[in-house]
């Protein structure tokens, strides 16, 4: 089933083997088009199952025909952890993802793990910040803050997103480009994150969502459920497309 509105797509699948099919065929055609257009592919991870969604990318056909020395990769969220700790988002990324493509190791941006939440959150605004002056990712000229290529997103049971978490005051931030928690409710405690006037400057935003968990907060944003908080998920309204890659169980009280 896939339905579209004005810069909504809405794509629901029989299984999360089917979603992770048409997941990287989206996101080996944006590449192609932005490798075109612009010389270079910025892409945004998160951690969760997101990353386990993409292990079709490092299968055939596309192993071979993405052009991954375009790619640069970022990331909207990370856990405040060593690199080789296992909450790690760049771990999990690198192990089941990164370290079976040809993406460059310049063109990966993991945060700077020697330094604690804030600063942390600082310093990798300056590296977007430089990337942005040399022109690898590009600026919204609605907003002024930069806009990524892809941002690949998952979603908590609880409707975050990111590490903007339901009811938190990160989630109003409008001058910032990342930010910090010291008190995530999903451990562990701290993180750094994308702000949502980062998300929303984004070309394309996908939500890649399965499981009969995330069913409430699906039909809150996609349907006529109802929650006691605005869910950042609901925030979620890109400049550009936002398409969303269900599986049935989380479609399922559409
Ligand atoms: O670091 C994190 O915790 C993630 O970036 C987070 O935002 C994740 O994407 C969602 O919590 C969904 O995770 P699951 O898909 O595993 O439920």
């Amino acid at each position: 089933m896939a339905t579209a509105d004005k810069n909504k797509n809405v794509h629901v699948f029989e299984s999360e083997e089917a979603l992770s099919v048409s997941l990287a065929k989206y996101a080996a055609d944006l590449s192609e088009k932005f490798a075109k257009q612009k010389g270079s592919f910025t892409v945004v991870l998160t951690g969760g199952s997101l990353i386990k969604s993409l292990r079709k990318l490092v299968e055939a056909p596309y192993i071979d025909s993405i052009d991954w020395s375009k790619w640069h990769v970022l990331w909207a969220d990370e856990r405040v952890v060593p690199k080789n700790h296992p909450d790690s988002n760049y771990l999990l990324a690198y192990d089941a993802f990164l370290s079976k493509v040809p993406i460059p190791s310049g063109n990966v941006y993991a945060i700077n793990d020697a330094l604690p939440a804030e600063a942390a959150a600082d310093d990798y605004e300056t590296c977007v910040k430089h990337l942005v002056h040399n022109g690898i990712i590009s600026v919204s000229e609605a907003t002024g803050f930069p806009r990524f290529d892809l941002m690949l997103l998952g979603m908590g049971p609880d409707g975050h997103v990111a590490s903007l978490f339901p009811g938190h005051p990160l989630v109003q931030e409008k001058k910032k480009w990342i930010t910090f928690i010291k008190e995530s409710p999903k451990p562990p405690p701290q993180r750094i994150t994308f702000t949502f006037p980062v998300i929303n400057s984004s070309a394309n935003i996908a939500l890649v969502v399965a499981g009969a968990g995330k069913a409430h907060p699906v039909h809150v944003t996609l349907g006529n459920g109802e929650d006691s908080h605005v869910l950042p998920v609901q925030m979620v309204l890109p400049e550009g497309e936002l398409t969303w890659f269900l599986d049935k169980d989380a479609a399922s009280k559409l």
